[in-house]
């Protein structure tokens, strides 16, 4: 592998859990840039957001991503809202092929109801919020090189295997040259 495989997409996409099983069938690093801010500051996400706010957490998740992307190849799952900044995506530009998995609304919010770990979403109207969201990112996340429908009922196995075979397809697909776009 010579490039790492960079997951971007919305909270309760399964970028930590189908990078972790990516990453282990390819035997390479798994890094997850929540999990390596998390573990830097010695704090949760929900912590870092209240005490130091999203602008601070942001600026940290743009460090960490360059640091995991000048390592060797991995797989990264980045934080929902990584893919936003036009720094990120240049950063990943240079190192990964960026995969979204693309996740539709009710099964994001099947995931993330019960859990009080994404910060963004502690509103009085959460699905509200993750739905204001999710218009919002998808012209964004579209941007990915790889698109990957996850839909109800596909394992994390299931979209693993998908995502490889996606990956190694556009891998092995010649590069257009602009010369050569209509
Ligand atoms: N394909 C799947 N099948 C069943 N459960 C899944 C699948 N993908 C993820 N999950 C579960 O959904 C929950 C959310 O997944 P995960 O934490 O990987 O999302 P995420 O995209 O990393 O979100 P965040 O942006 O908040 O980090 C987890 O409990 C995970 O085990
Ligand atoms: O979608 C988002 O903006 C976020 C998703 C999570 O992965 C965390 O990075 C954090 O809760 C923000
Ligand atoms: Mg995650």
């Amino acid at each position: 592998m010579k490039r790492s495989i960079v997951l971007v997409g919305m909270m309760g996409a399964g970028k930590s859990a189908v990078g972790a099983e990516l990453a282990r069938r390819l035997g390479v690093p798994h890094l997850d840039t929540d999990a390596e801010i998390a573990r830097a500051a010695a704090a949760t996400i929900p912590e870092i957001f209240a005490r130091d706010g999203e602008d601070f957490f942001r600026a940290r998740e743009t460090e960490v991503l360059g640091r995991v992307l000048r390592g060797p190849p991995a797989v990264v799952s980045t934080g929902g809202g990584a893919w936003m900044r036009p720094e990120n995506r240049v950063l990943v530009a240079g190192a990964g092929v960026s995969v979204w998995l693309d996740c539709p609304l009710a099964l994001l919010w099947h995931r993330v109801r019960h859990k009080p770990t994404r910060p963004l979403l502690q509103t009085q109207d959460p699905l509200g919020t993750l739905t204001r969201l999710l218009e919002e990112r998808a012209p964004t996340y579209a941007l990915a090189e790889v698109i990957i429908p996850v839909r109800e009922g596909d394992s994390i196995e299931t979209t693993a295997s998908r995502v490889l075979e996606a990956v190694r397809a556009h891998q092995a697909a010649p590069a257009i040259s602009p010369a050569q776009e209509p």
